[in-house]
């Protein structure tokens, strides 16, 4: 077990460190690698009473949910499957949890195959799509346009400063789709050559903000500026329940070393130290873009204009919801 929560198996906090660590990333299999890891807390849990197991798995999921605070599909994750946390005995309670945890799974991949056929319809043969960072939901509606018998080519943002980029680019060419790869500042330029920007979400406000890979925003406003439409592909896991009371969602801010190296930074402030050589590094990870950016959110439920999916957040989720791990 490991010393930071005692309760907690150790393939649990492997996870937790992998999502950490962006080795497990990207707001749905972040979502799926969650249920994985409760499922296993409660196979392998050592418990012999019912309240001792259910705290084991509440806590498990605070280790998880405390990884990274933007994408919203991890404490929806988490909130799902501990919901179906039912029973009387330790045994009721491991088979409830688990069953949940394979539905939830199921039920995201189901998600995104029906996501990608819905958002494959706004994509005609020939179409020139430009992407940001790497999003499976938004694969999924290439996917499924590739499918459907459609050519389509792609504009591919390298995304600074993690590159997620040629993980779209890699797969892209894995099927077989012509990829044009730019750095993130030649994107205003390719635009005139895109029929779509097609991105995911981490979060989706009440207000139809949309949360994702910072630059999203900044190439929405650029679309919006050349007449190319901007279209989200989101599973109703991103939708964030909080933002219905108020709340805001928490922008990530990562390691000054994903943007600068020691070396570098001694490069430009020559030997100075840390605390006084001036020199101030911001690695935002997410940005916001306003609705009124966006054409189209692309969910499993159809797709909405922004300014509706206060609708749909209010049939899914309620009004209310509490921090994941509470009962
Ligand atoms: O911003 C990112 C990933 O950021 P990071 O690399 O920092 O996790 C993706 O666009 C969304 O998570 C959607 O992905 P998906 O559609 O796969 O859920």
């Amino acid at each position: 077990m490991d010393s930071r929560q005692p309760d907690v198996d150790p393939a649990v906090v492997a996870t937790a460190d992998d999502i950490a660590a962006m080795r497990i990333r990207g707001a749905a299999t972040i979502a799926d690698a969650a249920a994985e890891a409760l499922a296993t807390q409660a196979k392998r849990s050592d418990a012999t009473a019912p309240d001792v197991f259910e705290r084991q798995l509440r806590a498990a999921a605070k280790m998880l949910y405390e990884t990274r605070p933007t994408a919203v599909s991890l404490p929806n994750a988490l909130r799902y499957v501990l919901h179906g946390m039912g029973g009387a005995s330790v045994s009721a309670l491991r088979d409830a949890t688990t069953d949940r945890a394979e539905e939830f799974q199921r039920e995201l991949a189901r998600a995104q195959t029906t996501l990608g056929s819905i958002g494959a319809n706004r994509l005609r043969d020939g179409d020139v799509v430009m992407t940001h960072c790497h999003s499976t939901d938004a694969l999924a509606c290439l996917e499924a346009a590739l499918e459907d018998g459609k050519a389509i080519e792609a504009i591919v943002k390298e995304t600074r400063p993690r590159k997620q980029g040629h993980i779209t680019a890699r797969q892209l060419r894995e099927w077989d789709v012509p990829v044009t790869l730019i750095v993130d500042n030649a994107a205003r330029r390719y635009l005139d050559e895109a029929d779509h920007v097609l991105v995911g979400a981490d979060s989706i406000a009440a207000d139809g903000s949309v949360i994702n890979k910072i630059g999203t925003s900044g190439l929405a406003v650029n679309a919006r500026e050349r007449g190319v439409p901007v279209m989200v592909a989101a599973q109703t896991i991103k939708l964030h329940p909080d933002t219905m009371t108020g709340h805001t969602v928490e922008i990530e801010m990562r390691d000054e070393a994903e943007v600068l190296s020691d070396e570098q930074r001694v490069d430009i402030v020559g030997d100075a130290t840390d605390a006084g050589d001036g020199l101030v590094v911001e690695n935002p990870a997410f940005d916001v873009t306003p609705p009124r950016y966006v054409d189209a959110i692309v969910t499993e439920r159809g797709q909405f204009p922004p300014e509706s999916i206060v609708t749909l957040m209010r049939e899914l989720f309620g009004e209310t919801t509490g921090e994941p791990w509470e009962p």
